[in-house]
């Protein structure tokens, strides 16, 4: 099996004379703190040995509640926001086709996401669409009280309720929860849901690789076996024993914090020559946003789709403020075959391209788009990825969970809390009357008046 590259070369050009190898003692020091459970939040370190330590037991416990949601579901609905969604829904989305809802797949049940907003017109339209099938849900909440999942799983619960009968939606809801506390602990003990429990040692942002990503995961159909080992290669070859040139999340973690430091690069943007791969870059925003973002401190982790955001973002990205650089997933290998063909009119006079693949215009897009914006003065990094299957995702999920440890330690935050998210909840409460918010509702609406 091959590896996951990271080719540094086009960013640290940018840095100054041995800037990245200068990063070396610092990124040790913050891999022997996550290693040694020495660093800030070393309460949350439970994802750093997860994959070399779930067991096949384990993964199969997880397989057969698949399979039995594949069995008596059409559709099964993801509510879950942030780390309890974002990682199940980039890899099954990276791995299934791109109108998976579209083609009816007889063999696979449809997912879909909700919990994750707060939109009326989603819900409703959702609710609507279930009307006629025969769904089921998993509702996953770290804290179990988070409101935009709580919200849409009670009126998913009803309705399944209301289509199935209690008894039997008892048997296609699942909840991913902690051991003890929270709302959807007390629902699935209540109802007799069959649960998974996300370790206390896990934040939300780092739980792909336990049930909240792995269930969802092996429902839409996709080998979960695979998924972990890619992940366990992966935690083997950045092991704080790999030599600083040889471990890709020690390079990426040294080279970011370089450009930040260095050359004021305040905004990093994962940028993807694959449509499928949006959601990989929307699990990456908040794994690196939530862990960095503190203190007044943090790249700002931003996405562009590519080639499609060059038509709107190309102009900013290539000569706007010159405070950005761009991490590019390139893959290596599409799954698909596609040859333009030769058209005896040639109108378009795409004839020049007759008999090559989609993808090496698609390459050629890339290395021109690459060029162009290195010579527009943004530093380029690469992670190639072979190709998109569940291996090497596997690779790609935990060498930024990793990196993210590290870069968080060599910054100096710590990178496993996220205190910041609390103010927006304590005034929507606040706003909303919520019983135990007095005080604070008395005191923003007099800021309203
Ligand atoms: O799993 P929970 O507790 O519902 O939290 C969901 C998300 O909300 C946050 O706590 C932020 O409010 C994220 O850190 C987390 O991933």
């Amino acid at each position: 099996m091959k590896r996951i590259q990271l080719d540094i070369t086009k960013a640290a050009q940018f840095l100054s004379e041995g800037a990245v190898k200068a990063y070396e003692p610092k990124v040790k020091a913050a891999q022997e703190a996550l290693e040694n459970g020495t660093c800030p939040g070393n309460d949350f370190l439970g994802w750093l040995h997860l994959p070399s330590s779930i067991t096949p037991q384990f993964l199969d416990e997880v397989q057969a509640v698949a399979n039995t949601l594949r069995e008596k579901c059409e559709v099964i609905v993801v509510a879950g926001i942030g780390g309890s969604y974002l990682g199940a829904r980039a890899i099954i989305e990276a791995l299934g086709n791109s109108f998976a809802w579209l083609v009816g797949d007889k063999a696979n049940p449809t997912i879909v996401f909700a919990g994750n907003n707060i939109g009326e017109d989603y819900l409703f339209e959702l609710s609507e669409y279930l009307k006629d099938k025969r769904f089921g849900v998993i509702n996953i909440s770290k804290s179990g009280t988070t409101t935009e999942t709580a919200l849409a799983f009670r009126l998913l619960k009803k309705q399944c309720e209301e289509q199935r009968g209690k008894s039997e939606a008892k048997d296609v809801i699942v909840a991913i929860t902690d051991a003890n506390r929270g709302a959807a602990r007390a629902a699935a003990d209540k109802e007799g849901y069959k649960t998974f429990v996300i370790p206390d040692n896990v934040g939300g942002r780092f739980s792909v690789l336990t049930p909240v990503g792995l269930l969802p995961i092996a429902c839409a159909g996709f080998d979960i076996k695979a998924l972990v080992n890619g992940a366990a290669d992966m935690e083997k070859a950045t092991a704080p024993n790999v030599p600083f040139e040889e471990n890709i999340a020690a390079q990426y973690a040294a080279v970011r914090n370089a450009l930040y430091t260095e050359q004021g690069k305040k905004i990093e943007i994962m940028v993807n020559y694959q449509p499928k791969l949006h959601f990989i870059a929307e699990w990456w925003k908040q794994l690196y946003g939530e862990s960095e973002g503190k203190e007044h401190k943090g790249i700002f982790p931003a996405a562009c789709d590519f080639t499609t955001d060059l038509h709107s973002m190309g102009q900013w990205i290539q000569e706007g403020e010159r405070s950005i650089f761009e991490t590019v997933i390139s893959v290596e290998q599409p799954a698909k075959k596609l040859l333009f063909p030769s058209d005896d009119e040639n109108l378009d006079g795409l004839n020049f391209l007759a008999g090559k693949r989609v993808d090496e215009v698609n390459k050629m897009a890339e290395l021109g788009t690459l060029l162009a914006h290195v010579d527009g003065g943004v530093p380029n990094i690469r992670v190639v990825v072979p190709e998109l299957n569940e291996y090497y995702i596997g690779q790609l999920i935990y060498f930024f969970e990793i990196g993210c440890g590290i870069s968080g330690n060599v910054l100096g935050v710590n990178p496993f809390n996220q205190p910041g998210v609390e103010a927006y909840k304590k005034n929507m409460f606040a706003l909303l009357d919520k019983p135990g918010y007095e005080a604070e509702s008395k005191a923003i609406k007099e800021r309203l008046k």
